[in-house]
């Protein structure tokens, strides 16, 4: 079959983490005879440089036109540090998000076996983790009136929810549900914000349609101190746009990694997909990044173009490079040495080609000083 994928990597480690999960798809339109047309597209702190703004049109052009979207990082030190920047590079993802009505984010988290030892928490805490965050993604404060008095002496965000922004996102969350745990766990502050309290009335009309399915409140302090006590608590995570962000960082640290943290953005007409991290530019250029969570993201498209079996070859490459200690040094194990960036896209792309290890010659796959075999 033969898809358009449009491609942002955006700034800092974005493209080098991006060229690494076009390598896995490459590895899978070559194994499973797929055509991937991509046209990249800039967005970010490379788009201001190149056309003064951080969205271009042409680049919402590609996008619309796509059939999916991979996206890598937005992000420069020169606007994090200047609070009086009026165009910054984030505000071409948000404005991505909302012209095509990206509306909801989906955060998966899986502990994996092979890196229970790199979790911060104890084995026992974190094995068997696996839980969903549904987080709101056009709505709220991210995209409320700002305001900055003219003495510049205050400042305000609004935050506003309508009750249908609230419920398009709730439903996709309990469907994911009844194909999981059967729990959705709507976190909110709604001992404190009027918003949280529509969410609640809201989540819980929504939740009579889904009898199989329990509705639990937690409030968004207690549930980032239950994310670290007991993760295993969680089976699907609905919440507002602010608090998703916060929470789902929270989450990446307790795999090992939030280089190991994959999304997707879901419209009714677009998708978007990228890791959940940054640009992370301390790292831009030194092919220390971790790339899996843009492959496991490209792993996630494939699974919305329909192509399922295609995605869980992407997942066992990982899966294996994981086992093998392929990998960056976030999450290297202690006794061996880490490797780059490239090696682990290659490695994936390499695995994927063969479908399995027999055919693979481990010995070009340097492990820092010392190679795996
Ligand atoms: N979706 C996005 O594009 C996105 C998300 C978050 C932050 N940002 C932007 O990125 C810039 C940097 O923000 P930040 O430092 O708060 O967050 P960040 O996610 O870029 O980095 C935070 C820390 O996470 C770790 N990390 C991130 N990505 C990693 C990877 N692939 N492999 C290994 N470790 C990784 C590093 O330790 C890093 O110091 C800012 O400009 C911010 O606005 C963009
Ligand atoms: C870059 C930023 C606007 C973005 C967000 O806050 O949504 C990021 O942190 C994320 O989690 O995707
Ligand atoms: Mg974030």
């Amino acid at each position: 079959m033969k898809f358009t994928i449009a491609v942002i990597p955006g700034d800092g480690i974005g493209p080098e983490v991006i060229t690494q999960a076009k390598k896995a798809l490459n590895a899978v339109a070559e194994a499973y005879d797929h055509i991937f047309l991509y046209k990249e597209a800039q967005l970010g702190s490379c788009a201001i440089d190149a056309t003064g703004g951080p969205l271009p049109k042409k680049t919402i052009e590609i996008c619309k036109k796509a059939d999916a979207i991979l996206f890598g990082a937005v992000g420069d030190p020169k606007y994090d540090n200047d609070p009086s920047a009026k165009v910054r590079p984030e505000q071409g993802l948000l404005q991505l998000r909302k012209e095509l009505d990206l509306f909801c984010g989906v955060r998966p988290l899986k502990a994996y076996n092979n890196l229970i030892a790199n979790s911060p928490l104890k084995r026992e805490i974190i094995k068997n983790t696996d839980f969903i965050i549904f987080r709101e993604l056009t709505g709220g404060i991210y995209f409320g009136k700002k305001e900055l008095s003219e003495d510049m002496q205050s400042a305000s965000d609004l935050s506003t929810y309508t009750v249908d922004e609230i419920s398009r996102v709730a439903h996709l969350a309990f469907q994911a549900a009844q194909k999981r745990k059967k729990k959705v766990t709507l976190v909110d502050k709604a001992n404190v914000l009027e918003t949280s309290r529509l969410w609640r009335k809201t989540v819980t009309e929504i939740a009579k349609e889904y009898s199989d399915v329990s509705l639990e409140y937690l409030f968004v302090d207690n549930a980032a101190m239950k994310m670290i006590l007991n993760p295993k608590h969680f089976d699907v995570i609905l919440t507002e746009n602010l608090f998703g962000d916060m929470i789902s960082d929270v989450a990446s640290a307790l795999c090992g990694s939030i280089g190991l943290m994959a999304s997707s953005s879901i419209g009714n007409e677009n998708a978007l997909f990228e890791p959940i991290h940054g640009s992370y530019n301390q790292a831009k250029g030194k092919d220390i990044a971790n790339p899996l969570a843009s492959i496991l993201s490209a792993g996630m498209l494939l699974k919305y173009l329909g192509l399922h079996e295609e995605a869980d070859a992407i997942e066992r490459a990982v899966d294996k490079s994981l086992a093998l200690g392929i990998t960056t040094e976030d999450i290297k194990r202690k006794i061996q040495s880490s490797t780059s960036t490239s090696k682990v896209g290659d490695f994936i792309a390499d695995y994927i080609t063969n479908q399995d290890d027999s055919n693979m010659n481990f010995k070009n796959i340097h492990m820092g000083q010392s190679t795996i075999i």
